[in-house]
């Protein structure tokens, strides 16, 4: 099957268009930046046009361009075959890489090459004020008509920033009135991300998929749900956002990135060069920065998220105390496991962790084949220095803490430290005072949480896991589904790029994605097993929830929609874990189908907390009521806490979000509502033909209820008040989930026994099932024909292969210093044990026999 093919395919069950989610997306800033007449701004519009034209099918994880960059750039660092990473190489390549992702992979600025944001903004300029001069001032006209001139600011705003806006009475009310014109599988929410809404009708037809037919527009990917995504051309660096924070037009643009200090300092021109031990020397006598913000020990909230590449890599002297760093710690100690003479033969015995997971610190005979092992060579390649293919003898980073431990104790069973020079072959250290060491300090983010102790040192690395096929391709992050290779057991792993997480200055979302998931301890939050680093991704291990996406079960359904019992039930369990997060203080901010995943059981289990955001200064919750009947204020958790991040997906954005007042934890019961509504009538209430329409609806349209779906009195009063467009009164903004518990709604639910119902559907693995990796598949074939093929899988070969980066192995200026690498205490039995004869690709949903009343279950799949 050809690309066109696929774009002119009907579409299938299960196949949808994936709802993105939106963020930094600030409409106020569209009118500055579209009424700005100089060449200095940039939209993220031009991102998005410019993949279009770039990326066709070339998508992937990375996307088009950037995965190609991505090969380059991999290609072009020295990649030093593993087992031989030393401190001052593995910060010189880390360097000269996360360097590569501003200045491309040949060091020449990407704005140069007219592939870099600068191209792509110019062209939307282009486009902005093309579209400003033809239809700029009759859209105006035209919206104050349709609104009797009555338009709030927003709106106003969004005409002025936009230059053109289509809003139709008519076509607002067609929305609600039929339904099924909005049929899920046809849907389409909102197209890249980020997006301006003016792109939407740019004169210009896509250059690929079906003309005239928006369904099939747009990039293409590995992804089988995620159209019209194009990741290479979105760069957020243009997002107007910037201009919103009030930042100053050079940290618009990621190329702008100031390097001058690169080139000019010539000991960080010897720092690049990959240093031999002994060479580093000169970089010792760098200044030491005075002061240096780390990133991640500060409140995530406090970080402007845009600020962060700026600020780890523009605090002076970044460079020279990187080489002071390694320069003093390569001069100073070597193990004399790291000399010549001691490569061979490794010593018999070394105590350690023997990497089985229970810390028992067991001794183990240290072989070569022990060194080799994938599956359990990670920790003796920490603790012992391996003998690199040139015969050159590469150290590995030791525990800083364990080094003057073994001086003070002169045990000989230690070992030793070796001055470099070599002078000292006793086993025991000269007497006089320790030498000094810089410790690697330890991120400190994570480990003074409260939840800490569910956590440990971490036990796998990427090595420890089998690849069985892709299940899911999100903003940033490529989802797998894995096997663990000692157990068997099935975990979904989250792998993000961390040149992409730079680029696209996603840092801070992913520390709070950890954050969030390390915390949470629910049974409708993913379980988080594991999360590391390695030098070039970053890994979340999750539980894997083998229903997938609730999305695809609502998408089974012939009229996407089910039964008010069946709506009640996931309602229910959708609200209690909001309540959680609401009481540990996270606005979650991404309600939608897609983001509430099915465990085995049929339980829901909400996941991508990419856009959550954790209140400042989270309160305690307050009990209030009597004896007889307590309600717990979980509004207070966040109270007074607002943030004004352009986030969450086109159908799904609540008012305030659009209005760019700020919002509170009150938006995700208004997502609660959409999410209701969307089960029971199978599609949102406000969409509209195009975002601006959809916008709009948001703004100023009643909710109205089609009769595709008889439902009570009681959920139309339930969604209404959560669909209320004034959040102070929205159901929920006055003491949070208890509101939304005590509407007639839910009154015959058993909060406290909810994860003892019975769903109403069992997700089954089976061959009969819908094969959700066919459009993967058809997307290699076509990018082998391309040649991308090739570095998709030299990019998952990597993912798999490279070495865990443990936490005092990641330097305090490293934007992933704070990725602690770590895993979960008590590992449960309960997760899936790999069996070789399932595809893992192909699922059904089972009604679900015990579930006892009215017959719900029968009901879902009649429809
Ligand atoms: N634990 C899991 N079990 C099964 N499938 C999963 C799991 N986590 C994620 N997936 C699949 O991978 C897809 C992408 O994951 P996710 O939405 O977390 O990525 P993302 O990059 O954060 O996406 P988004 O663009 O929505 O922010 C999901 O839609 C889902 O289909």
């Amino acid at each position: 099957m050809d690309m066109q093919e696929l774009y002119d395919r009907p579409s299938m069950v299960g196949e949808k268009e994936r709802s993105l989610s939106f963020s930094k997306l600030i409409p106020k800033s569209f009118r500055r930046n579209a009424s700005s007449s100089n060449g200095s701004t940039n939209t993220s519009t031009s991102s998005v046009n410019d993949g279009e034209q770039n990326a066709t099918d070339v998508g992937a994880v990375e996307g088009g361009k950037s995965e190609t960059e991505n090969s380059q750039r991999q290609e072009n660092y020295t990649r030093e075959p593993s087992y031989v990473v030393g401190p001052a190489q593995a910060q010189s390549s880390r360097f000269s890489r996360l360097k590569s992702i501003f200045h491309g992979p040949n060091g020449e600025e990407e704005s140069k090459t007219g592939n870099g944001s600068n191209a792509g903004g110019s062209e939307s300029q282009v486009e902005i004020r093309s579209i400003k001069k033809s239809k700029s001032s009759d859209l105006e006209e035209e919206v104050i008509q349709s609104h009797g001139g009555d338009l709030d600011s927003p709106i106003e705003a969004s005409v002025e920033g936009l230059g053109r806006l289509h809003i139709s009475e008519h076509k607002t009310r067609s929305v609600g009135s039929s339904p099924l014109d909005m049929a899920p599988a046809t849907r389409k929410r909102s197209p890249s991300t980020p997006i301006m809404p003016s792109h939407l009708d740019t004169a210009e037809p896509r250059s690929r998929g079906k003309q005239g037919n928006r369904e099939h527009t747009g990039s293409f990917n590995t992804n089988p749900f995620r159209h019209d995504r194009d990741r290479s051309a979105t760069i957020r660096s243009n997002n107007p956002y910037f201009i919103y924070q009030g930042l100053p037009p050079h940290a618009l643009s990621s190329q702008e990135l100031d390097y001058s200090f690169i080139s000019s300092s010539s000991k960080l021109g010897e720092y690049l060069v990959p240093t031999t031990p002994g060479t580093a020397s000169t970089a010792s006598t760098a200044p030491i920065v005075k002061d240096h913000r780390n990133l991640s020990n500060l409140s995530l909230n406090k970080i402007k998220e845009n600020e962060e590449v700026n600020e780890f890599y523009s605090s002076d002297g970044f460079a020279e105390r990187r080489g002071s760093k390694a320069g003093n710690f390569l001069d100073r100690f070597e193990s004399p496991l790291l000399t010549p003479e001691n490569t061979e033969p490794f010593p018999a015995i070394v105590v350690g962790c023997d990497n089985d997971g229970d810390e028992d610190g067991g001794e183990f005979a240290l072989t070569q084949s022990a060194l080799s092992s994938p599956s359990n060579g990670n920790n003796y390649q920490r603790d012992m220095g391996v003998k690199g293919d040139l015969g050159q003898i590469k150290p590995i980073l030791r525990r800083a803490a364990s080094v003057p431990d073994a001086l003070k104790e002169n045990s000989p069973n230690k070992t030793p430290l070796k001055q470099r020079d070599g002078s000292s072959s006793s086993p025991f250290p000269p007497a006089g005072p320790l030498p000094e060491v810089e410790e690697p300090k330890r991120s400190k983010r994570l480990r003074n949480k409260s939840f800490s102790n569910k956590f440990r040192d971490i036990t796998v690395g990427p090595q420890s896991f089998e690849k069985i096929r892709l299940l899911g391709q999100g903003d940033v992050g490529k989802v797998y589904l894995v096997k663990e290779k000692r157990t068997n057991r099935l975990y979904a792993l989250k792998i993000f790029s961390k040149a992409e997480m730079i680029k696209r200055k996603k840092i801070k979302r992913i520390l709070a994605e950890q954050e969030i998931l390390a915390t949470s301890n629910h049974p409708f939050i993913v379980t988080l097993y594991h999360s590391f680093q390695s030098e070039d991704y970053l890994y979340l291990c999750m539980e894997y929830c083998m229903g997938g996406e609730f999305f695809r079960a609502l998408q089974t359904r012939k009229t996407k929609c089910i039964s008010e019992d069946d709506a009640r039930f996931y309602a229910s369990e959708v609200t209690a874990a909001l309540e959680y997060l609401h009481l540990m203080g996270f606005i979650y901010r991404d309600l939608k189908p897609e983001n509430i995943l099915l465990h085995k059981s049929g339980h829901i289990m909400l996941s991508d907390f990419d856009l959550s955001i954790q209140a400042k200064d989270a309160k305690d919750p307050v009990v209030k009521g009597t004896a007889q009947s307590t309600i717990l204020d979980t509004r207070i958790c966040s109270d007074g806490f607002r943030t004004n991040s352009f986030v969450g997906t086109e159908e799904y954005i609540a008012p305030e979000v659009i209005r760019g007042n700020g919002h509170t934890a009150a938006v995700d019961w208004w997502t609660l509502g959409i999410l209701t509504y969307e089960m029971l009538f199978g599609f949102t209430p406000f969409k509209g033909d195009n975002t601006n329409e959809t916008f709009c609806n948001i703004l100023k349209s009643e909710v109205t209820f089609s009769n595709n779906n008889e439902v009570s009195r009681a959920c139309k009063d339930l969604i209404k008040k959560l669909l209320t467009k004034n959040e102070s009164k929205r159901l929920g903004s006055r003491m949070g989930a208890a509101d939304i518990k005590r509407h007639p709604f839910f009154k015959k639910v058993q909060w406290s026994l909810l994860r003892n119902q019975e769903p109403p559907l069992i997700p089954v693995l089976t061959e009969d099932g819908y094969d959700f990796t066919k459009l993967s598949s058809n997307k290699n074939k076509q990018s082998s024909k391309n040649g991308v093929h090739s570095s998709l899988e030299e990019q998952e070969r990597i993912m798999f292969e490279e070495n865990v980066e443990y936490d005092d192995e990641v330097s305090d200026d490293d934007p992933f210093h704070d990725f602690n690498s770590m895993s979960l205490m008590k590992q449960d039995n309960n997760s899936l044990i790999y069996g070789n004869n399932n595809s893992y690709g192909k699922i059904s949903y089972a009604p679900n026999s015990n579930r006892s009343r009215s017959n719900s279950h029968k009901g879902f799949f009649k429809r």
